[in-house]
């Protein structure tokens, strides 16, 4: 067998126009554009490169970007007071503050000093608790747009049997939650779960968030599932994902590419929260399932 790839660079051109014709109408109706502002501290390449594509995404989808770029050495407090600014900056209606952030920082701290209104990374533990207990909150962009992909691809997930790898905050959590919530069977495997290959060939879903280069093996994989790469790691042979692809592509009925698979969906989905924040805290409505 021979997997589908699923383009999730051609979904999230898809999403990204919808979000911008629906943001062009906002700044009518609004009398302003949506507005975005990312933080980065320090200089790390990747997270630089990252901070600018979504620079350049927010104003292409018809919304204000502003850009804080600080020193690695800025301290927490510096960091709070400019979240503090920015909570209280009505043309913002999103903040991120791109992680990992340097080590003098706590992230948790930040995180939480964020208005959960403005919180369009869906990492405040007010939104995270929403997203538990099923009432309307920001969703993590990267499990949000995996949850788009499969849904796309699989129609209703109801009584499929999903592992996700990975219990981090931002995705491998609000993954199996999201799952949970579309009544999938939801198995969360982490680096202590005990053979974790027989615990993957039961999956008809797999979410790899693990952050090991091809970590899920072809034969781990049931014929036909379907496979949701979200790794990112760069290696001498470039850019690849958390899944042997090559290996499960031979196996799995459907598989996303790195890249090009769930990194494009992530920063649509970031833009969608936003739109959704500018329609939240300008008071203008916006269409249940517009987006
Ligand atoms: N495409 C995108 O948009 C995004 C991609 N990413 C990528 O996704 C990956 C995961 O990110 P993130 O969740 O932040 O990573 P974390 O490092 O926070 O979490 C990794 C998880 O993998 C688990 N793990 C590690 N080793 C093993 C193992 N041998 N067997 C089973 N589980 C293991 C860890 O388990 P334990 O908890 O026990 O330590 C942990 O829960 C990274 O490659 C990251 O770059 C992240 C965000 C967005
Ligand atoms: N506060 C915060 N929110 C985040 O959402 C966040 C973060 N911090 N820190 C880092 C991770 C990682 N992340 C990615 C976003 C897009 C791609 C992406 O577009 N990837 C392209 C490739 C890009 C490339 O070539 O490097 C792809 O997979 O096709 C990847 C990874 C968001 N993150």
């Amino acid at each position: 067998m021979t997997a589908q790839i699923i383009d999730g660079k051609a979904f999230a051109l898809g999403l990204r126009a919808r979000v911008g014709e629906l943001a062009a109408a906002f700044r009518g109706s609004a009398g302003r554009p949506a507005g975005l502002a990312v933080v980065l501290v320090g200089d790390d390449p990747a997270s630089n490169v990252y901070v600018r594509s979504k620079g350049k995404a927010t104003i292409a989808a018809n919304m204000e970007s502003f850009e804080h770029r600080l020193p690695a050495e800025t301290s927490q407090d510096d960091l709070l007071a400019l979240v503090e600014r920015l909570n209280a900056d009505d043309r913002v209606d999103g903040i991120l503050v791109q992680l990992p952030l340097p080590a003098h920082i706590d992230a948790q701290t930040i995180i939480t000093r964020i208005s959960p209104d403005k919180d369009v990374d869906g990492f405040h533990p007010v939104n995270a608790g929403r997203l538990m207990t099923g009432l309307p909150g920001f969703v993590p962009c990267t499990p949000l747009g995996c949850l788009m992909l499969l849904e796309d691809q699989l129609g209703d997930l109801s009584g499929l049997d999903a592992v996700v790898i990975g219990r981090s905050n931002i995705v491998g959590k609000p993954m199996a939650a999201l799952l949970t919530a579309k009544s999938a069977t939801v198995t969360i495997a982490h680096s202590r779960t005990r053979d974790l290959s027989s615990v993957v060939r039961r999956a008809d879903i797999i979410v790899a968030a693990v952050g090991r280069a091809d970590f899920v093996k072809g034969e781990w994989i049931k014929p036909g599932a379907t496979v949701i790469d979200v790794g990112i790691n760069r290696t001498d042979e470039g850019l690849v994902g958390d899944v042997d692809f090559d290996g499960a592509a031979s196996v799995a009925g459907a598989i996303t590419p790195v890249p090009g698979g769930v990194g494009p969906m992530t920063i649509a989905c970031l833009l969608r929260n936003t739109l959704v924040a500018a329609h939240r805290n300008a008071g203008v409505a916006l269409e249940e399932g517009a987006i």
